[in-house]
């Protein structure tokens, strides 16, 4: 008998500490999109979203019945994870489209199908990146990450800014980082051409302009109906730190795998801000703030500098020639 309620008692410790283990998980992920809201009838462009967040971003806005562009480089990628939504949602109108942010004639090419294809653009979700690659370069010479994870979006997002404000009310979702907080942004030197490269500054000085360049276009939305935020998603388990190697080293520790269990999240955890900024009825008319997770916080002091986020607008438009841009594109 004594042996048959240690054996309970035992059973029922392991229970506790594994149902304590999930609870504590799920609490650190930072939680889910509250809204169940369903967006039938509305297109949604989600870039590099062939693995990681945008993968699950994508998947999970199928499941709520929107018409999902799937915005990847690698068209082979990008239709197996198209064909793995359709599968997973049974939602048919998930479709694959290329587009290279390393490259502003992709970008262009991308924006002249969309305006051509898609009467009305709902939600344009930012969030493709490369973090800490070696000092590689755009096609048009700029420095890979602030290349992608900047001037990309920037060049895209206004191609298809007239679209967005004819829609109604868009929303546009900047997937920035908290590697922001130590970011700054070089005016003389923006694609490091002058200074030795440093890997982790130029990803954290592309993340810093993410949360800038959404501020300046808040502003300049203002009366449009369209919002602009942007956000953290998480420290999340994806295929992000390729270029770091940190990720095999902490997984494959049997010290730090159980650590790193807790702490980082899911990619699908990490998609719930994304989806909540897409999503949530609360959030209309909410533009030009940043989020961490699911919670509206303050960026840092030189993400708020309003002076930086326009001389970076301006000094964005002059690098990707925006003003041939939008006449190519609207011909
Ligand atoms: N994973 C994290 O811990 C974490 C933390 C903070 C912020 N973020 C941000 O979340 C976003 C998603 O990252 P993730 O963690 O899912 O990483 P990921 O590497 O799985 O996804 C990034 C995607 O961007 C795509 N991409 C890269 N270069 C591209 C290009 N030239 N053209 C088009 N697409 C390109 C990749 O192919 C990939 O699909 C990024 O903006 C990242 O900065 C991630």
């Amino acid at each position: 008998m004594v042996a048959i309620n240690k054996y309970v008692l035992g059973a029922s410790m392991v229970g506790t500490f594994f149902g304590a283990s999930v609870l504590l998980k799920d609490y650190v992920g930072g939680g889910v999109c509250p809204s169940k809201a369903k967006i039938e009838g509305k297109t949604v462009i989600v870039t590099g979203a062939n693995t990681g967040i945008g993968k699950e971003t994508a998947l999970e806005l199928a499941r709520r019945g929107g018409r999902i562009i799937m915005a990847c480089r690698d068209m082979g990628k990008c239709e197996n994870a198209a064909r793995e939504v359709r599968g997973k949602t049974l939602n048919h109108n998930v479709f694959a489209k290329h587009l290279d942010l390393a490259s502003t004639k992709s970008i262009k090419e991308f924006a002249k199908n969309i305006l051509k294809e898609e009467h009305h653009i709902d939600v344009l979700i930012n969030n493709a990146a490369v973090m800490r690659c070696p000092h590689w370069k755009t096609e048009d010479g700029f420095e890979m990450q602030f290349g992608v994870n900047h001037l990309g979006h920037f060049l895209l997002t206004n191609l298809l800014l007239d679209r967005l404000k004819e829609s109604g009310q868009s929303r546009i979702i900047n997937v920035s980082s908290l590697a922001h907080i130590v970011g700054e942004i070089d005016f003389q030197d923006l694609n490091w051409e002058k200074k030795k490269y440093d890997t982790k500054a130029a990803y954290c000085q592309s993340k810093l302009a993410n949360v800038l360049f959404t501020n300046e276009l808040a502003k300049r939305l203002q009366g449009t109906g369209v919002t602009v935020n942007s956000l953290h998603p998480g420290v999340a388990d994806t295929e992000l730190g390729r270029h770091t190697g940190m990720h095999q080293s902490a997984f494959s520790s049997t010290v730090l795998a159980p650590i790193f269990w807790f702490v980082i999240k899911s990619a699908k955890q990490a998609a719930q801000s994304s989806v909540f900024l897409a999503v949530d009825e609360d959030l209309q008319g909410t533009s030009g703030k940043y989020f961490n997770a699911l919670k509206e916080k303050e960026p840092a002091k030189q993400a708020l500098d309003e002076v930086s986020a326009q001389k970076l607008w301006e000094a964005s438009a002059r690098l990707v020639h925006l003003d041939e841009a939008l006449q190519e594109c609207s011909l």
